[in-house]
């Protein structure tokens, strides 16, 4: 299995931008879509899940179009929408399997088979007659994810899967996705949230004002950033100073003021020692320096 998107744009009817010429090649195994809210994300998404058809370009899975074979490219796929809802009068096993029976598995004994398998493997077999509506925010979400592993699909997608859930739940989610990605599958989170990425994806890209500004592992991602990142103690006075200047990452008060550490081009005379950086530190670099240059340099 593999995607990929070539010069794809969409142009909203109000002349909006939303994605500029996206090149992106997508093969088996986690594939991160970082970017802030606004980047284009949830219209990539879209456009992949052939919800809605791009103004430019064309998206190939394993090398036909998808503008042509939509139908065909559907029945790989399977898609949790930054928006999942569902109906409130069903039982969470209920849910499923109208949602299985919607995918059209046709038997009822292999439908509710399939239903207690997906019920295991997201961790919500112990709550399958509770209502839907009244499962917590985690526990939606991973139905969710249940409703989208349903036919087994080659091609899974999903849009900002851990926005509002608690540490626990998003390591949760996490977790279910990086078994998953034990498979020979294709799976694309998109997020804002640096954290999601760090753990589990082999590739990645990022994704700003419509454009593709990077595209490579996690580590060449972070190994942009080296050089770029400091750590210096500063008065209570030169914090304010400091934090004017450069993206302060951290701020830890010590006697004399702070410890902190800041991403820069060049640290511009102050007395500061460099630190290694995470996917977090060059997440703010590749926003604040890389991104604002690609777009003066065009
Ligand atoms: N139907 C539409 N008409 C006009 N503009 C739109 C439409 N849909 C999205 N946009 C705009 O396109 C941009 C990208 O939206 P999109 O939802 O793809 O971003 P995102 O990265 O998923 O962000 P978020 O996480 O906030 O949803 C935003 O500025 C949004 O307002």
């Amino acid at each position: 299995m593999n995607i990929e998107i070539k010069d794809l744009s969409q142009v909203y009817k109000n002349d909006f931008r939303a994605l500029n010429r996206v090149n992106l090649e997508i093969n088996p195994g986690m594939f991160g879509l970082l970017g802030p809210n606004g980047a284009g994300k949830s219209t990539l998404m879209r456009i992949l899940v052939t919800l809605q058809k791009p103004t430019h370009g064309e998206v190939f899975v394993n090398g036909m179009p998808l503008s042509k074979n939509r139908k065909e490219v559907r029945s790989y796929l399977g898609y949790l929408p930054q928006d999942f809802r569902f109906f409130a009068k069903l039982r969470t096993w209920e849910f499923l399997d109208y949602a299985a029976s919607l995918a059209g598995i046709k038997s009822k004994k292999q439908r509710l088979s399939a239903v207690d398998d997906l019920l295991e493997q997201v961790g919500l077999f112990d709550v399958r007659n509770r209502f839907a509506n009244k499962l917590s925010g985690g526990m939606k979400r991973r139905l969710g994810i249940a409703q989208a592993l349903i036919g087994d699909p080659k091609i899974i997608i999903v849009d900002e899967p851990t926005t509002g859930l608690d540490p626990e739940e998003r390591i949760r989610f996490r977790n279910i996705l990086s078994n998953l990605s034990q498979k020979e599958v294709i799976i694309i989170l998109s997020t804002h949230i640096v954290g999601d990425i760090s753990s589990t994806c082999s590739q990645m890209a990022l994704l700003n004002s419509g454009e593709v500004h990077f595209t490579g592992s996690p580590e060449q991602f972070i190994k942009q950033s080296e050089g770029h990142v400091f750590k210096t103690s500063v008065t209570f006075d030169e914090m304010k100073r400091i934090s004017e200047t450069f993206p302060v990452i951290t701020s830890i008060p010590d006697p004399a003021g702070y410890e902190v550490e800041f991403v820069a081009d060049k640290p511009n005379g102050w007395k500061a020692s460099e630190v290694q950086p995470n996917l977090e530190h060059a997440y703010v670099y590749f926003m604040e320096y890389l991104t604002k240059s690609k777009i003066e340099l065009e």
